[in-house]
C-alpha cells in the first residue's frame, strides 16, 4: 500500500538526476549525458580507471555502474579506448562532478560522449554509501532517470524498478551480439602508434601495418572464403584459425588472440555447430557476454557440446567460461554481490602464481558440481571462487576473469599465447 512505502527524500534545489529503488528509496544527484529513464541492476565496480572501456564492455548490458573511484571522466573520451561500438551498460553513478577533458587523447568530454552514446550518468551521489549497500544487500534493481528540468514521476520509476524481472534467467547474449559473420583483423593498441591492422606472427617478421584511427578494424565478412588466406603451404608460420563465439565481446579479446598469431572469424550467439564448422577452424573461442549463463545456455550448450567432440582447442573468458561449465554438465548460480575491478588477485593452482586480474561477473561456477574429468585451475583469493579450470580429457580451458584486462592488469595475457599454441 502507498502508506507504507518509506518517504522518499525530498528533491533538492537543482537535482537533474534521481536514482530510484523497488522499495521506494531515493537518491538525488546532478544528470549527466543523454537524458531519458532506465532501469536495471545496480553494480559497483573499482577500477580507477578505464571508464570508456567499462561502459562499453556488452557484459554490462542491463546493469547501471557505480564507479567508487570518486573521480570519474576528467581524461574525457576518444574513439580507441573502447571495447564496442556502444555502451552497454545502461548508465553510471559517480561521485563528483565530470570536469571538462584534461588529456591530449581526449577528442571530447565523457559528458558529451555519454549523450553521444545515449546513457545515463548521474554524479554527485554517494557512491561509497551505495556500495556499503550493495556489499549489505545484494545488487538491488533500480531505476535511473537524467531530465534537464528537473521533473521526475518518482512512483513511475519505482514501479519500473518493482517490476524489472532482475537478471536471473535472463538471456541477453543475443541481444548484444553481431548479427553477421565477421573477420577479425586489428591487432593490439600501441602507444604512439595506435591500433596494428594486422600483428606479425610471433618470432615470424614479416610486415606491421598499422594505424592512428582508432577502431574500424573488423570487416563485414558474409561472403567470406573460407579457410584463412594467410595460410602457408608449410603451416608451420601459419596463422591458427579460431571461430570465436560472439556472445557479446570485448574488442580486445580478438586483438589478443590476432597478436598471439590466430585469424579470428567471429559468428553470431546463436550459430549453428555446422556454421562455425563451415569456417573450417583450427579451434574455438567462446567470448564474455552479459545475462544469466543459464539462460544463455539453452541454445549455447549443445553447440559447444560438439565443438567438445571435436577435440580441438577451446577457451572461454567470463561468461564462455561459464557455459563452457553448463556444457560439461556443471551449474553456475548468481553471486550475491559479483566481482566487478581491476585488481582481484586470483591464484593459478598449478604453481601458486597470483595473478592480479581484471573482473566483471555476476555469477559464478560451482566448484561442485564440476565433473572429475574438470580440473579446477585458478580460484579468487578474494572469496575462494572458482575462476578457471581446464578438462583432463580435451583440449579446453576457461577462466572467470578477464585476461584481455582493458582495463586492468595484464598480468594474464600468456593464456592468449597458450591456447595459440594448443592448436600447433
Ligand atoms: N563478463 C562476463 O562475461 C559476465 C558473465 C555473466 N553475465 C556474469 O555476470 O557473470
Amino acid at each position: 500500500m502507498a502508506e507504507a512505502r518509506p518517504s522518499p527524500a525530498p528533491q533538492p534545489e537543482g537535482a537533474t538526476g534521481v536514482i530510484v529503488f523497488a522499495d521506494g528509496r531515493v537518491i538525488w544527484g546532478g544528470g549527466f549525458g543523454a537524458e531519458g529513464e532506465a532501469v536495471g541492476e545496480l553494480c559497483f565496480h573499482t577500477a580507477m580507471t578505464g571508464y570508456q572501456e567499462i561502459m562499453t564492455d556488452p557484459s554490462f548490458a542491463k546493469q547501471v555502474i557505480a564507479f567508487t573511484f570518486p573521480h570519474v571522466g576528467n581524461v574525457g573520451a576518444n574513439d580507441e579506448d573502447v571495447e564496442a561500438a556502444e555502451a552497454h551498460a545502461l548508465g553510471c553513478l559517480v561521485r563528483e562532478v565530470v570536469t571538462e577533458p584534461s588529456n591530449y587523447r581526449a577528442s571530447m568530454g565523457f559528458d558529451a560522449w555519454l549523450k553521444h552514446k545515449g546513457r545515463i550518468g548521474i554524479c554527485g551521489v554517494d557512491t561509497r554509501s551505495l556500495t556499503q549497500l550493495v556489499r549489505k544487500e545484494g545488487p538491488p534493481n533500480i531505476a535511473i532517470a537524467h531530465r534537464g528540468d528537473g521533473k521526475f514521476d518518482v512512483e513511475a520509476l519505482q514501479r519500473m524498478a518493482a517490476e524489472w524481472p532482475g537478471l536471473e534467467g535472463m538471456d541477453l547474449a543475443k541481444e548484444v551480439s553481431r548479427l553477421q559473420v565477421e573477420r577479425w583483423t586489428g591487432g593490439k593498441w600501441n602507444w604512439g602508434q595506435g591500433y596494428e591492422l594486422s600483428s606479425p606472427l610471433p618470432q615470424a617478421g614479416g610486415e606491421e601495418v598499422r594505424s592512428t584511427e582508432g577502431e574500424g578494424l573488423s570487416t563485414s565478412t558474409s561472403d567470406m572464403p573460407s579457410p584463412s588466406p594467410s595460410r602457408s603451404a608449410g603451416g608451420e608460420k601459419r596463422r591458427r584459425h579460431v571461430v570465436a563465439v560472439d556472445y557479446g565481446n570485448k574488442h580486445n579479446i580478438f586483438r589478443l588472440l590476432v597478436e598471439a598469431g590466430a585469424e579470428v572469424t567471429v559468428v553470431p550467439a546463436e550459430a549453428s555447430f555446422d556454421e562455425i564448422m563451415s569456417h573450417d577452424p583450427d579451434g574455438f573461442f567462446l567470448s564474455n557476454g552479459p545475462g544469466d549463463p543459464a539462460a544463455t545456455g539453452e541454445y549455447a550448450v549443445p553447440v559447444i557440446r560438439q565443438m567438445l567432440e571435436t577435440k580441438k582447442p577451446l577457451f572461454g573468458i567470463c561468461l564462455g567460461h561459464q557455459l563452457l561449465a553448463l556444457a560439461v554438465g556443471g551449474r553456475t548460480s548468481k553471486m550475491f554481490q559479483g566481482h566487478r575491478g581491476a585488481n582481484h588477485p586470483v591464484k593459478r593452482l598449478a604453481d601458486g602464481v597470483v595473478e592480479i586480474t581484471s573482473m566483471n561477473h555476476g555469477f559464478a561456477v560451482e566448484r561442485e558440481g564440476l565433473p572429475a574429468n574438470a580440473r579446477e585451475t585458478h580460484v579468487s583469493l578474494f572469496d575462494g571462487s572458482n575462476c578457471g579450470f581446464e578438462l583432463t580429457d580435451r583440449p579446453a580451458f576457461s577462466v572467470q576473469y578477464h585476461p584481455e584486462a582493458s582495463p586492468g592488469p595484464q598480468d594474464s595475457f600468456y593464456l592468449f599465447q597458450r591456447f595459440v599454441e594448443s592448436m600447433k
